[in-house]
């Protein structure tokens, strides 16, 4: 079988639907090919599933901090936040997700799609046929990213569990370590202790390494609080027993044993069997793009999504996808493409504006660069901090609050470049920040942004006192 289209996405997952979307309701005929199931990593086995599991032990937690009113030993039902969870999922079926495509005019191939020449795609179905795909204009490649395994001796002989199986889990293991200190081990060890599971984090370094070091702290301390043992150490061997339990080794601290391991120390790209060698790129690479996502040395080839490394995120991968899909139609429509910074065909934010939440306890959200990043960048700024404890609306939030902010200014400009938030229920902050970071509003007129009282948006005014305090 073949057919031509206009444009060719390989991979439906978040981005990919969107780019197919984008570019569709420009008019341009699109096929989106999917191996897997129709949505992608984001809604069966990472984002929705893993919130699904944290939400209901941050209710419960959050809502025993308000003076003793709902008791100390009220406990979840752990089968209840599994079944929760199942409904996210959809029972890991995407039927939901194939009607919108249809409703959305997108047609849907399934099979695995690789690149098999200029603007040529070849799917093969799961029954072993093929079908060439012609791309009059673009292929776009959104097939995001996998669990990367390191090279540890005996660790891909055990099978260890990655995001996949973690957030998928119908029976939960008595036990379970997590090695890694990024996000997915950070939040998904929160959500298996408030689910009754035995857990151990084993992280070689700080806790969540790419945001202000006070967040990985409070996070650190809050996660031993709830019982979490927390190793800083790398394995130098994984073995499992006849038994099913799991054993990680190291030089020089005693071994740890559990009922399962979990592997969540970052990403690799799906590329690896994509056909890039007809690009002359290496297969398994990240596939870099300019700021339309088009891949450098490429006339038709797009990349978006996890699978260009900008922001393995899917908020941010989904603005990329809206920037993508205008760039191709517009191309394809014969209109002028605007390269500026800031315009609808330009995916600016990855560069200094990407927002991210970490599901945590306490949470973190935070915007733009660390202090650590604007030192980095060589920029003249400010940095200033609050306890986050200290405003009226926290403590009504919760006894006892914990948290912390702070807000980097770029002094030349008078603009704050990066925000940071620690704290419960912190998530719902950021976008403000993400307002005044891409605004570049400046600290003189964000003075007459009032924020409610008594909400925990009055931090906005202690940041600006304090800076206008010079502390
Ligand atoms: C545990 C976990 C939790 C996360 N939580 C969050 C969160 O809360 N918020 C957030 O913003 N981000 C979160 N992320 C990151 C988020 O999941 C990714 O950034 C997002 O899924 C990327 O979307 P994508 O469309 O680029 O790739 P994916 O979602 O990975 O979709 C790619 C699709 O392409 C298909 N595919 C791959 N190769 C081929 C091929 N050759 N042919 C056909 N189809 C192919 C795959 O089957 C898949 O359906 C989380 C990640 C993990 C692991
Ligand atoms: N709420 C969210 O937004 C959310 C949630 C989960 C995941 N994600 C995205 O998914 C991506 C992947 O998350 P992740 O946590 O897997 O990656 P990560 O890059 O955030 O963290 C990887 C961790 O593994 C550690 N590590 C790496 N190699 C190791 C080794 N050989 N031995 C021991 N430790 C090692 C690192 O030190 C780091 O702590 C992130 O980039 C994140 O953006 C986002």
């Amino acid at each position: 079988m073949s057919r031509t289209v206009d444009l060719v996405v390989i991979g439906a997952g978040p981005v990919g639907e969107n780019v197919a979307d984008y570019a569709h309701q420009s008019g341009l005929s699109v096929v989106i090919v999917e191996s897997e199931l129709v949505g992608g990593e984001c809604s069966y086995w990472a984002c929705m599933p893993s919130k699904a599991l944290i939400r209901s032990g941050a209710a419960l937690r959050a809502a025993k901090r308000t003076g003793g009113a709902i008791p100390e030993d009220t406990a979840l039902d752990p089968l209840k936040v599994l079944a929760r969870r199942d409904s996210f999922t959809s029972d890991w079926s995407d039927d939901g997700q194939v009607e919108w495509l249809e409703g959305a005019g997108i047609e849907l191939v399934r099979g695995h799609g690789r690149l098999t020449g200029e603007r040529e795609v070849t799917v093969t179905a799961a029954d072993g046929s093929t079908t060439v795909l012609t791309a009059t204009h673009a292929v776009a490649v959104c097939t995001g990213s996998a669990a990367l395994l390191p090279d540890i001796p005996g660790l891909s002989a055990v099978e260890p569990w990655t995001s996949r199986e973690a957030t998928g889990v119908q029976t939960l293991p008595a036990s379970v370590a997590f090695l890694g200190g990024g996000v997915v081990a950070v939040e998904l060890a929160t959500a298996y202790r408030s689910l009754g599971v035995d857990v151990t984090l084993v992280a070689r370094s700080g806790l969540l390494g790419n945001t202000e070091p006070f967040a990985g702290e409070l996070v650190e301390s809050s996660l031993r609080e709830l019982g979490v043992t927390i190793v800083h150490a790398s394995p130098t061997a994984v073995s499992r027993a006849a038994d099913g339990a799991v054993t990680l080794e190291f030089d020089d601290r005693d071994a740890v044993t559990t009922a399962e391991l979990v592997v969540a120390t970052g990403r690799t790209p799906r590329t690896d069997d994509l056909g890039l060698e007809t690009l002359g790129l290496e297969p398994g690479v990240w596939i870099e793009v300019d700021d339309q996502l088009l891949a450098h040395g490429s006339d038709w080839l797009y990349a978006v999504g996890d699978v260009n490394h900008r922001a393995l995120l899917t908020h941010q991968g989904k603005y990329q996808a809206r920037a993508a899909g205008a760039v191709i139609a517009a191309r394809a429509n014969g209109a002028d493409v605007d390269t500026s910074p800031w315009s609808d065909h330009a995916a600016t934010a990855d560069h200094r504006a990407v927002p991210q939440v970490v599901f945590s306890e306490p949470e973190v959200a935070a915007v733009g660069l660390t202090a650590a990043q604007a030192e980095a960048a060589g920029i003249d700024h400010r940095v200033v901090d609050y306890d986050l404890g200290g405003i009226a609306g926290s403590s009504l939030h919760a006894d006892g609050y914990t948290g912390q902010a702070r807000m980097v200014v770029d002094e030349e400009r008078g603009v704050i470049i990066g925000m940071t938030f620690v704290g419960q229920d912190v998530a719902e902050l950021v976008h403000a920040a993400t307002i005044a970071v891409v605004g570049e509003v400046p600290l003189h007129r964000l003075w007459h942004a009032v924020p409610s009282y008594p909400t925990m948006s009055e931090i906005w005014l202690r940041l600006l006192e304090t800076y206008r305090s010079g502390a």
